[in-house]
């Protein structure tokens, strides 16, 4: 029944205005699915490739479209195997990672269509769909995301102790509507970044000073647990040849890096620190997550990059204590649930997470509850950041 009989891409706009693909996958019993591939702009060193839009549909229409035809799009697996045997590389850089995530969450989708079933349950079974994700919401940003704003990336509401998901999600929409009350307050001007997270051109320091303000407004309305996280996205600030973070005319050593970090742990009561140090340092991972990883999540992102190999390698080492999970990082919905599984076993909290680049594919919100992950990363306002979240509110209403 879910025998592929069709795939067709296309180039269609992402939330900055670039190509990205977009993919149909139709079965023989009239079962349809599309899935559109995100895009990063602070991407990690050790990510799958993603070539130009045009580029990597004309490779994967040569190459594994044909593969794919007569596969069933019920069996993920073989979906994806067939999707890397037609790529050949480690990197998916013949095909592109691109073409690769949106077909492969275009099968997910399809098969589910063929089944009758939401694509939580598809991908989860029959006993997901009971608990939800803590939505970590961008309320303030700057980094490679928004231009004359913070230098540390993402400043992250979590609403730990909202009762629902749709009050989470609301909770974080609340503290994005309460920074602009407080920074109208300072006579601040403030665009916004590539996620939809207020710009302002202030400093971390008082970025902090300005979220913990809105953020203990919020919760005094809401009446439950409001804390804040961070994407600190550490690589972009580091300089290999100075062996320092650079912040603006500032730099830091490692050991003032993990200093300053853990310091904002206590400082802040911090929920989750993302990427606090470079790609490359896991044994700085380690050292800080030995500090403070026993009352904050540290968060692998470019470090890790949904690979189970880089995982291992943190795990082994006890470099951080949770993990970012970017479909498009790794390529397939296999490879993504494998790094899942491996954190899992190992005590790992998992986040999945969106692209500073979105479209309006919801297959995250899916993933999350399909995963039992304990975290989503995927903004707070604007349409291609709603999408997820109002998914996420249906899957809790029953209403997919
Ligand atoms: O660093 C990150 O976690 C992401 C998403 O917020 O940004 P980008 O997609 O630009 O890598
Ligand atoms: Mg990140």
């Amino acid at each position: 029944m879910t025998r592929i009989t069709g795939v067709s891409l296309r180039r269609v706009l992402d939330s900055r205005g670039n190509a990205t693909v977009e993919a149909d996958v139709l079965t023989e019993s009239g079962g349809f699915g599309r899935g559109a591939a995100p895009s990063g702009a602070s991407t990690g060193e050790y990510e799958a490739i993603e070539l130009p839009a045009g580029e990597s549909i004309a490779a994967a229409r040569e190459h594994a479209v044909p593969r794919l035809e007569g596969l069933y799009a019920g069996d993920q697996r073989a979906v994806d195997g067939a999707l890397r045997a037609a790529d050949g590389t480690d990197d998916f850089s013949a095909i592109g990672a691109n073409s690769a995530v949106a077909i492969s969450m275009a099968a997910a989708k399809a098969a589910a269509d063929v089944l009758g079933a939401p694509l939580y349950q598809h991908l989860g079974g029959a006993f997901r769909g009971d608990n939800f994700p803590i939505p970590l919401g961008n309320v303030v940003g700057g980094g490679e995301h928004a231009k004359e704003a913070t230098h540390i990336q993402e400043f992250l509401a979590a609403p730990v102790g909202a009762p629902s998901v749709s009050e989470a999600v609301f909770a974080n929409a609340a503290v994005h509507a309460a920074v602009a009350d407080v920074l109208d307050e300072r006579g601040v001007p403030a665009a916004k970044g590539d996620e939809g997270a207020w710009a302002p051109p202030i400093s971390d320091a008082d970025a902090f000073e300005v979220v913990e303000e809105a953020v203990d407004r919020v919760e005094d309305d809401v009446g439950f647990e409001i804390r804040f996280g961070l994407d600190v996205a550490a690589a972009e600030l580091y300089d290999a040849d100075e062996g320092a973070y650079v912040y603006g005319e500032e730099t830091k050593s490692t050991d003032e890096q993990v200093e300053y970090i853990a310091g904002l742990v206590d400082e802040y009561d911090l929920a989750y620190v993302e990427d606090p140090l470079d790609e490359n340092d896991y044994e700085a991972f380690a050292e800080l997550t030995d500090r403070v990883g026993d009352r904050t999540l540290i968060c692998g992102d470019d470090l890790f990059v949904t690979n189970v190999g880089r995982l291992r390698e943190g795990i082994d080492v006890g470099a951080a204590n949770s993990i970012l999970i970017k479909p498009n990082q790794i390529g397939t919905l296999s490879d993504a649930f494998d790094a899942v599984e491996l954190a899992a076993r190992n005590g790992y909290e998992t986040v999945i997470s969106h692209r500073s680049g979105e479209t309006e594919d919801t297959t995250i919100a899916h993933l999350a509850v399909a995963t039992d992950a304990g975290f989503i990363k995927t903004g707070t306002v604007g349409g291609e950041r709603t999408a997820k979240l109002n998914e996420l509110v249906r899957i809790a209403d029953d209403a997919v």
